[in-house]
């Protein structure tokens, strides 16, 4: 009830985050574009140099246009909901607008088809958005196929700073972690610890 986006943006900043993921899917998750752009306003008001992510469904050009307008510096498009047409252009539009895209795979056959669309960041995701399993090996089976040019994220289901650090030495160059650092008191604290796992 009292999620605050900028509140946990800014402490993850101070904390030592990469990069900050905004949720603006209304509908699943009780986001919205303008958390979006608070957060980005709240970080070029203070200084503050980080990317942030626009983490929704984005299926439709407009979307991609809409995260631009909102302060995003990449979004994330989901291979599983795209078509190879699709995935290409709305990678090729992120550009454009000086943005990047995090494509994000649950399997070998995605993982190729992100490849193959010219993918310059990969998430691999653990969780399955279709049923919501957990497979925590995907990362380390995929792992060995991701070119060197690519920049790795392992995505979900990471509890602990042992796990972030088995993602760093599977050659992964960042993680992307929501419910663990959200479902206590203070999710800075609870980043920081993970870090001291990989710094
Ligand atoms: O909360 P977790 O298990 O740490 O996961 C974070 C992130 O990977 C997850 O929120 C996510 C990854 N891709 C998504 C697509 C839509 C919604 C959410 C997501």
């Amino acid at each position: 009830m009292d999620y605050d986006p900028v509140a946990i943006a800014l402490e993850y900043a101070e904390s030592g985050a990469s990069g900050i993921s905004v949720l603006t899917d209304p509908r699943f998750f009780g986001g919205s574009l303008p958390d979006l752009l608070a957060v980005k306003s709240a970080f070029l008001s203070r200084g503050i140099v980080l990317p942030v992510l626009r983490k929704d469904f984005i299926i439709d050009p407009r979307q991609v246009d809409e995260a631009f307008l909102f302060g995003a510096d990449m979004i994330l498009l989901i291979v599983r909901i795209l078509a190879d047409k699709t995935l290409v252009k709305l990678i090729e539009q992120a550009r454009e607008l000086g943005m990047e895209a995090l494509v994000e795979v649950h399997s070998e056959t995605e993982m190729k088809r992100a490849l193959d669309a010219g993918c310059s960041f990969l998430g691999v995701n653990h969780r399955d958005l279709d049923t919501l399993q957990m497979d925590l090996d995907l990362s380390s089976r995929l792992a060995g196929m991701i070119p060197d040019h690519v920049i790795r994220i392992a995505e979900s289901g990471l509890k602990t700073g042992r796990d972030c650090l088995r993602m760093a030495e599977l050659g992964y160059d960042g993680v992307l972690v929501g419910e663990s650092f959200l479902t206590t008191a203070h999710p800075g604290l609870a980043l920081k610890d993970f870090l001291t796992y990989v710094d």
